[in-house]
């Protein structure tokens, strides 16, 4: 199976004090990770980066067999998407249009009946008129998980992708990853709290296994003071 994404002893900074530390991995196609650990030990950090979106302080990122950087070589940027934990969309415009300018930048032009086809499978179907503004939160994340069977990509960035969602909401979430991985060769990087998202993974990755131990030196100037 070819491998997606490798990375090796990255190092995430926020400000002066150290998120992550020596994080690495390769994700192969097919495979499914999640990313768990507590509020704010640097799930959707570790994922910004691993995008391409932030820059690691320390470390190095092959996407597609590109290095990432210090200069972004991917030819085809078009392989990966990324689910932000709130889905962010053009409010005032309706679902149908949103679905089109999404694919557009990935330079996708395609037939009306694709789009109603996706909206169809996430259970938006009759809805491409409607402006987004009127749709519940999981209607929006449904409407983000459509763009999915439309582009295809080889890598999903998932960022608490069933936040918002209600039961049939997290299976059909389940089932596009699912669909995704088996038919797409897709690989999934998902960072969530949501235990069932996480027993479907292949594989967990706790995230408090890369958070720094304060170091002996710090550790003694705040006994003395
Ligand atoms: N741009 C930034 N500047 C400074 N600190 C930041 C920045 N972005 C994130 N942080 C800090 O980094 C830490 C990790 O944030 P992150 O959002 O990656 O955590 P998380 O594991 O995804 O949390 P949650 O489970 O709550 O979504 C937090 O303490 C946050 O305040």
């Amino acid at each position: 199976m070819p491998c997606y994404l490798a990375c090796e002893n990255i190092e995430i900074r926020a400000g002066y004090s150290t998120l992550i530390s020596s994080f690495s991995l390769k994700l192969h196609s097919e495979q499914v990770i999640a990313l768990t650990g507590p509020n704010g030990c640097g799930k959707t950090s570790l994922l910004r980066v691993l995008a391409g979106i932030s820059r690691p302080y320390k470390g190095k990122i092959v996407v597609m067999g590109e290095e990432l950087w210090p200069e972004n070589l991917i030819k085809n940027e078009h392989y990966a998407v990324f689910l932000t934990n709130i889905p962010s969309m053009l409010m005032d415009h309706s679902v149908l249009w949103n679905l089109e300018f999404y694919t557009e930048t990935y330079n996708l032009k395609l037939p009306l009946q694709e789009y109603e086809k996706a909206l169809a499978k996430v259970g938006l179907q009759g809805r491409e008129k409607q402006s987004v503004r009127t749709l519940s939160t999981g209607q929006k994340r449904r409407l983000s998980l459509a763009s999915l069977y439309l582009i295809k990509p080889n890598i999903i960035f998932a960022d608490e992708p069933t936040n918002g969602l209600d039961q049939a909401g997290i299976n059909l979430c389940i089932q596009i990853f699912h669909e995704l991985s088996k038919e797409n060769k897709s690989s999934i990087l998902i960072a969530t709290h949501d235990e069932k998202l996480i027993q479907w993974c292949q594989e967990k990755i706790p995230l408090e296994n890369y958070i720094p131990k304060p170091s002996i030196l710090k550790k003694t100037v705040r006994e003395l003071l």
